[in-house]
Formats: C-alpha cells, sequence, structure tokens
C-alpha cells in the first residue's frame, strides 16, 4: 500500500528551538549547550537556583545579551535574521512602573507597539482597539485613564503584560511576572497568565515561584549552573527534585556536602518567594489562599 506522506505544513513548526546554544557576556558563554523546544500554544515554566542563568538565556533570545554559539530559532527564522523582534513580546524581571512617570495605563500599554510600528506611522483604529483588547485581558479595562502610578504592583506588572501584548507577540517572555506581589495578586497574575494560556498564547516563564502557576504551566525546564538539568511534565519535576534530593543527603552522609552545593538547592530561593520543595506541585501555596477576582 501507498503511505502518503503527511503535508510539510502538517508539522507545526516550533516557537522557539534551542540547538546547543550559548548565551553570555562579552563574548563569554554562561548558559551552554542549551537544547529546548517550544511548541506553539505551550506554556513553559523556566526554573533553577539564583545565578543558574534564566535571565541570561531569556534575555539571550531577546538579543540583549549575546548569542555565542549554537542553533536559535524563533518560528523557524535563525535570531540573527529575525527582522521583527516584537514578535517576541517580554516581561521584564521585577519591573513596576516609576512613580515620576506620569503615564496612564493606555499610553504604558501603546508604547508596546512602538517598535512594530514604523516612526512615521500614527497609530491606526486597529492598533487603539489592540491596546484596550490588552488591556481588557489583564482586567485592566476599566482603568486606562488611570495614571500607573497609583495602581498596585501587582496591577502595574499586569499593565507590563498588556504592554507586551499590544504588538501581537508569537511567544510571551515573562521574567518572575509574579516576584514581590502578595499572594492575593499573585493569584490574580496567574488568572491572567491562565487567560493567555487558554486564548493559546505561547509563553516562557521564568519564576521561582511555580506553586503560584499550578495547572498552567505544560512543561518545567530546569536550569542549573548554566546548563539545563530537567525538561519534562510538572507531573515528573517532584520526583526529580526528590531525586536530587536523595543525591545530595547521600553525598552529605559520606561527607560530600559539595554535591548539596553543586546542585544548588539548598540555596533554591528568592527574596521575594517561598522555597521550592519537592512536594510543591501537590502541597500547599499561595494558590490556596484568597482569589481577589474583583480586582480584575
Ligand atoms: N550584564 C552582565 N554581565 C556579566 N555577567 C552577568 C550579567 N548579568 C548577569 N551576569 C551573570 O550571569 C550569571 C547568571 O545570571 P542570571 O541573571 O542569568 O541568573 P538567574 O538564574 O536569572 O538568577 P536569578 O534567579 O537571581 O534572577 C550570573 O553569574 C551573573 O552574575
Amino acid at each position: 500500500m501507498l503511505v502518503t506522506a503527511l503535508p510539510h505544513s502538517a508539522v507545526p513548526t516550533p516557537a522557539i528551538r534551542l540547538d546547543h546554544a550559548s548565551f553570555g557576556y562579552a563574548g563569554r558563554p554562561f548558559t551552554e549547550g542549551v537544547n529546548l523546544t517550544l511548541q506553539p500554544g505551550e506554556v513553559v515554566a523556566l526554573l533553577g537556583p539564583n545565578g543558574s542563568g534564566k535571565s541570561t538565556l531569556v534575555r539571550g533570545l531577546l538579543g540583549l545579551n549575546d548569542h555565542v554559539g549554537g542553533t536559535v530559532e524563533i518560528y523557524g527564522t535563525p535570531l540573527e535574521d529575525l527582522q521583527d523582534r516584537s514578535r517576541l513580546g517580554y516581561v521584564p524581571q521585577r519591573h513596576t512602573l516609576s512613580a515620576s512617570v506620569r503615564s496612564t495605563v493606555r499610553e504604558v500599554v501603546a508604547t508596546g507597539q512602538l517598535a512594530s510600528r514604523p516612526w512615521w506611522r500614527r497609530a491606526s483604529a486597529d492598533d487603539r482597539a489592540l491596546v484596550e483588547k490588552a488591556a481588557d485581558t489583564v482586567g485592566l479595562a476599566d482603568r486606562l485613564e488611570a495614571d500607573v502610578a497609583t495602581l498596585s504592583g501587582g496591577q502595574q506588572r499586569r499593565v507590563l503584560i498588556a504592554r507586551a501584548l499590544a504588538s501581537r507577540p508569537d511567544v510571551l517572555i515573562m521574567d518572575e511576572p509574579t516576584a514581590g506581589v502578595d499572594a492575593a495578586n499573585q493569584d490574580v497574575l496567574a488568572t491572567v497568565l491562565r487567560r493567555l494560556a487558554g486564548l493559546g498564547v505561547t509563553m516562557l516563564v521564568v519564576t521561582h515561584e511555580l506553586a503560584a502557576l499550578r495547572g498552567i504551566v505544560d512543561r518545567i525546564v530546569e536550569m542549573d549552573a548554566g546548563q539545563v538539568s530537567f525538561d519534562g511534565p510538572p507531573a515528573q519535576y517532584a520526583e526529580h527534585r526528590a531525586s536530587v534530593s536523595r543525591a545530595a543527603d547521600a553525598g552529605l552522609a559520606q561527607g560530600h556536602s559539595s554535591i548539596r552545593h553543586h546542585h544548588g538547592y539548598d540555596e533554591h530561593h528568592h527574596d521575594d518567594g517561598p522555597v521550592e520543595a519537592p512536594g510543591l506541585l501537590s502541597g500547599v501555596g499561595p494558590m490556596d489562599g484568597p482569589v481577589e477576582e474583583q480586582e480584575l
């Protein structure tokens, strides 16, 4: 029987594909040999101890530090050939908007479109509608004319997510979107991320607060000392952490405390968040607190 090959278009082009990719600073790699593929619509959490290279990786994807080696493709286009960087929406780490910036939510969200619009072109009706839609998606439709300085930290994070959405990105990259906000506002942010996931938005989310994203992420990628140390479904991550802990305990019992130190698990903390523990995926976390839906 003649077996008809699937048409080429039936194989989805990955949203992000890294093949032995290295990123670093001043031409020297810090994250090395990273293999990572995000399919369209996937939500991937990027975890790892402080200094393990998470920000170096995502900022490298955005062209904000050096791509030192290997292949990096965004929807099949090599990073270096990417004409339109606004295809990657970015919500930077620990950013709240300065009180000295006297701008409305509408104005800040609209700045997300500047990179993809020629400087001489004014915002079209479509552009303006997209700003309103982005604000609505993050639950701030009724705050469009509010001064951003009057908003809470969690609301300001949502303004920055809306700003990233306003350029119709193919992929949303977020660096610790829930860090430094209280549990109730983490829940509101998680609701926003869940909504985006439901809309099919591809997301790469750097986080120390996996519990806040429970049920949202499809896959977990863990970095350790500049390399990927785990890549798999959330259900397998707890077992991975448990085995790392067992190895560390065995090392300690033999007087090799360096094993635990090497894995960095005991330093796997963050100023703003809870320590991640092996049982975390099923354990008590910020998601167990009340959800302030009314803030949306
Ligand atoms: N601009 C820079 N120039 C040189 N080295 C840098 C620069 N930014 C970060 N690094 C170094 O890169 C390494 C990885 O840092 P990175 O910020 O990627 O870690 P991280 O996993 O995101 O940590 P955290 O969870 O604390 O944000 C660190 O040793 C850091 O000092």
